[in-house]
């Protein structure tokens, strides 16, 4: 088989795809609740204070019917003291039931934001501990409205929903109860109207619940569409497709709007049908309700009080439907937020993990293959070793597996077989900690944050002084550099470095791995082109901090494959030749095809 052929390989889950969790409703729920304690912590207190403020509501027909049938219509003539007395009650039970009120929404309202916040920081940080390889699976503003819109969805549910949907249920049986006591006539009449409806509403619920796991879905894929255009707007602008990506978001806009309005269609017929119900429940009491005084079967005030109770029995029934959608509305976003939690992080921090010591820095690759997920293998049983404190070179055509090699090398990902190792010890037992201080990857385009250059600097080194990130840029023969800006340490970089050029870019990701001081510092060579003054300054910047220090270049130049003390030639995902320059320029044809087209291109440019 030629190198080049994918190889089936069995992977591990590298790069598993962030899913969206499959259990059922009941154990989402209980899984959603686990992962913020604080959703159910003095939830009983809360549901006690709630459960009163529920029977309250009883008062009013309570009331209405006493001051009917023993006050207004008492024997010998209307009783205006006892209607006072009753109104007085009343009144006192109605500010009680109303404190009541309060207090369950502040205490929802306190536990639903703590246990999301704990929801938002943990998926958020499980984001950040899943390989590169898995984030890049998903689009970003996918994650983004994972991390936010539908942990607000959830939000709304916890601080009325849940309970609610409790109090509801809790009310329907209070309210059935009292009328039962009144009349159990009129109670069967105002179950058999409801009962078709809620019927209905059972069977259209799941109906209901997938309309809005689609909106979900849409948010996601819309937010994900926006980030990527606002992101790459100078692109767009660049090669003119703004129509083409007008075109794309508007797509998916178009997918959100429609996917949102069929959902609401579907919920709200479920809600007229409510409102229908309730209608014909109150003309069905007041006719039933007629007969049966007319026969002297129930009280005038029963009766009436009968209007108000099916207002009470109406509210938590259509509530209900309602609540029964935010339920599912939240449970489709709390699987799509376990979705993340549960995605493995297959390059895991080791429990526990090796402190490698710090001291010059040898790699060696054992039998390394990799595949990516979905494709064939990559890098195809990979030997290599790095001596410590030399200058590397891995150079090859474009798709040779460098920067593959790059990120196996910092354990940005794992190897699917063989092993690779930093003096001896194999980076997977080695804790991320640890790691970190001793290996160091400086990419093409260093991501800077909307900050100074000081702010950005310290990425590197949290604590260091402004004396210690001047001396470093002093030491990597910068000062000159340093000397042109601005305000100095002080200069505003602009949203991801914008307000520097390329160059001055590549020197500010220099200066950050002079301050991290790594024993093994792997460098992908930027490949864009700056003024001739900075390409002076990096060379000059980048041999200082390479000095002594193991260290290994992506090559995309001919001078820096020179310049370095051993090179390796990679081809098709398998090392061709290391050495030397001019002993792989004598032995390595992919090296000397190279050769000769970088020398032909810096002839073009001379
Ligand atoms: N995330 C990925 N998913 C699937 N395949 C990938 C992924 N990244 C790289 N590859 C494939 O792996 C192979 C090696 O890629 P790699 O980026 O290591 O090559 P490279 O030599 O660094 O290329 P270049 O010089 O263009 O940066 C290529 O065939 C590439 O298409």
């Amino acid at each position: 088989m030629s190198p080049a052929t994918p190889e089936p390989v069995s992977t591990r889950p590298e790069g598993a795809r962030i899913g969206v969790s499959g259990s059922g409703t009941l154990a989402t729920i209980r899984r959603g609740l686990s992962l913020s304690p604080e959703l159910t912590r003095g939830f009983g207190l809360t549901l006690a204070l709630a459960g009163a403020a529920t029977v309250g509501k009883l008062a009013v027909p309570v009331a209405v019917q006493q001051a009917t049938d023993h006050g207004l219509l008492a024997e010998g003539g209307p009783d205006v003291g006892h209607v006072l007395r009753l109104a007085a009650v009343t009144a006192v039970l109605l500010v009680i039931l109303s404190v009541a009120n309060f207090l369950v929404n502040i205490r929802l309202f306190t536990a639903a934001e703590s246990g999301l916040a704990t929801l938002r920081t943990r998926a958020f940080r499980h984001i950040h501990d899943l390989s590169v390889l898995t984030q890049s699976t998903e689009r970003r503003g996918v994650l983004v409205s994972r991390v936010t819109s539908d942990v607000d969805t959830i939000s709304q549910f916890v601080q009325f929903g849940g309970i609610m949907l409790i109090l509801s249920i809790g009310q329907i049986v209070v309210v059935t109860a009292l009328m039962v006591l009144y009349s159990p006539w009129l109670a069967l009449t105002v179950w058999l109207v409801f009962l078709p409806m809620m019927l209905a509403i059972r069977r259209l619920q799941p109906f209901i619940g997938r309309g809005y796991s689609r909106v979900r879905e849409r948010v996601g894929s819309m937010l994900g569409a926006l980030t990527e255009t606002i992101g790459g707007a100078s692109t767009i602008r660049a090669y003119g497709i703004q129509e083409i990506t007008r075109t794309r978001v508007g797509a998916a806009i178009e997918e959100h709007r429609d996917a949102a309005t069929r959902a609401q269609w579907r919920s709200v017929s479920v809600f007229t049908l409510g409102m229908l119900t309730s209608g014909l429940a109150v003309a069905a009491v007041v006719g039933v309700g007629t007969v049966l005084v007319g026969r002297g079967l129930i009280t005038v005030g029963e009766a009436v009080a009968f209007v108000f109770l099916v207002q009470l029995f109406t509210q938590p029934v259509n509530q209900a439907t309602e609540i029964l959608n935010e339920l599912q509305n939240a449970v489709a976003c709390w699987r799509r937020v376990i979705g993340i939690i549960d995605t493995p992080a297959d390059v895991a921090d080791p429990e526990p993990g090796v402190t490698s010591p710090r001291g010059p820095a040898t790699v060696d690759f054992r039998g390394v293959s990799f595949a990516y997920p979905r494709s064939g293998r990559v890098l195809h049983e990979v030997d290599l070793h790095l001596a410590a404190g030399r200058r590397h070179a891995i150079v090859g055509e474009t798709g040779s597996g460098k920067t593959t090699v790059a990120k196996l090398m910092t354990r940005l990902q794992d190897p699917t077989e063989g092993s690779v190792e930093l003096d001896g010890t194999d980076l997977r037992e080695i804790s991320f900690a640890s790691l970190r201080q001793r290996i160091i990857l400086v990419p093409q385009e260093g991501f800077l944050f909307d900050d100074t250059l000081a702010e950005n600097l310290r990425f590197a080194a949290p604590e260091a002084t402004d004396g210690e990130l001047q001396a470093a840029v002093e030491e990597l023969g910068l000062a000159d550099w340093f000397a042109d800006l601005p305000d100095g340490l002080q200069t505003p970089v602009g949203q991801q470095g914008e307000s520097l050029s390329a160059g001055e870019r590549q020197l500010v990701a220099l200066v950050r791995a002079r301050l991290a001081d790594p024993d093994l510092l792997v460098l992908d060579e930027a490949t864009s082109a700056v003024d001739p003054m900075t390409e002076v300054r990096v060379q000059r910047a980048l041999e200082r901090l390479t000095a002594g220090r193991t260290s290994v270049a992506i090559a995309h130049r001919l001078s820096t494959a020179e310049a370095a003390d051993v090179v390796v030639v990679m081809e098709q995902g398998r090392v061709d030749a290391v050495g030397h320059h001019d002993e792989v320029l004598a032995s390595s044809q992919t090296y000397q095809r190279l050769h000769a087209s970088w020398a032909a291109q810096r002839k073009d440019a001379g």
